[in-house]
């Protein structure tokens, strides 16, 4: 023995975190889905002051290893509301949810640093304050509800308030989701949206958003192939996403009921019953004659949320 003080450590937490896709449509900033591509992050919290960060896969080489990765500064703030003791920590992560893509990642950095941080932590907090503290980091609610709790989610921020539902859609959803090869960040695609937009198009957003919850809540699909339509967000990034409204076309065209931006794009999602390979094929095909290179992923509905699994 060295004679020092043997220094502290937390247990071992690991988590696991789904993709979520936020808007479907005309939702914006309100539904999102869960989904069924995960990310890993493994979490010692230390009293040294010291961080190690290990990335394998998505952003290996681009998301920082140091103070500046988002998901040690969510870990610092739910360490820094308890007043534990500890100042550092070793994070080890495993990514599969593409980055900077519409799919979530930022939301499902926030939310597996701050379930892990909390479980490290002997559980002080519940899920209503993961959901009220991812949103604040996150800014809006419609990805973080379902990687929280799994399923689809309707979300609304009401003054300091944050309600969710989750739900498991009556009717046997299948996402299929284009990924073009460029990174869309939320911020750009936020700027392109106006400061007001006119009265006839948010009766439009409100009477399709409706529609879709009622068909997804009653398993009644005779809407679908209109509600996913969009006039609140949509039309100001297509110019962001070169043949967005073309891949829609094809996706609707190959057996799709509708399509939309996945949260903030650049990724376009098609929702189906069936015809899934076809309907992906159709939406690469598009986007490639926009010389957008892209492939396709197809997904299922997580139910779960994010756990732990270690
Ligand atoms: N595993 C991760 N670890 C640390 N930071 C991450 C991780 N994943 C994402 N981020 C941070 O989130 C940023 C991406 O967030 P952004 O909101 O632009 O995209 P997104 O969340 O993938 O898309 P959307 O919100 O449209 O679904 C990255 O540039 C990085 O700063
Ligand atoms: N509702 C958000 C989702 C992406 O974070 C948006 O469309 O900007």
């Amino acid at each position: 023995m060295s004679g020092g003080i043997a220094l502290v450590k937390s247990e071992t937490v690991i988590v696991q975190v789904p993709a979520t896709t936020a808007n479907c449509g005309p939702g914006f900033d309100a539904l999102g889905i869960a989904c069924n591509i995960y990310n890993k992050l493994e979490l010692t919290l230390t009293e040294e002051n010291k961080i190690e960060i290990e990335i394998s896969g998505e952003g290996v080489g681009y998301l920082p290893i140091n103070e500046k990765n988002l998901i040690w500064k969510v870990v610092k703030d739910v360490i820094d509301k308890t007043g534990a003791a500890y100042n550092g920590a070793v994070i080890k992560m495993h990514n599969d949810v593409p980055l900077s893509r519409g799919l979530g990642s930022s939301a499902a950095a926030i939310v597996a640093g701050i379930v892990a941080a909390n479980y490290a932590l002997g559980e002080p907090f519940n899920k209503q304050d993961v959901l009220e503290m991812a949103t604040a980091v996150e800014g809006h609610p419609d990805n973080v509800a379902p990687a929280i709790f799994g399923g689809m989610t309707v979300s609304l921020c009401s003054q300091s308030a944050v309600k969710t539902i989750s739900f498991l859609p009556k009717l046997p959803l299948k996402m299929i989701v284009a990924v073009p090869k460029f990174f869309l960040s939320t911020k750009k695609a936020r700027k392109a949206l106006p400061e007001s937009i006119p009265i006839k198009d948010a009766s439009f957003n409100i009477a399709h958003v409706a529609s879709l919850v009622a068909a997804m809540c009653t398993g009644n699909a005779d809407v679908l192939s209109y509600a996913f339509d969009d006039k609140l967000h949509q039309p100001y990034r297509a110019e962001l996403i070169p043949g967005m409204y073309d891949v829609f076309a094809a996706a609707k065209k190959a057996g799709a009921l509708g399509a939309a931006l996945s949260g903030a794009g650049p990724s376009l999602i098609a929702f189906s019953l069936d015809n899934e390979e076809e309907i992906g094929r159709a939406m690469v095909e598009t986007f490639s004659k926009y010389q957008v290179p892209s492939s396709y992923l197809l997904l299922n509905i997580d139910t779960v949320g994010t756990h732990r699994i270690g």
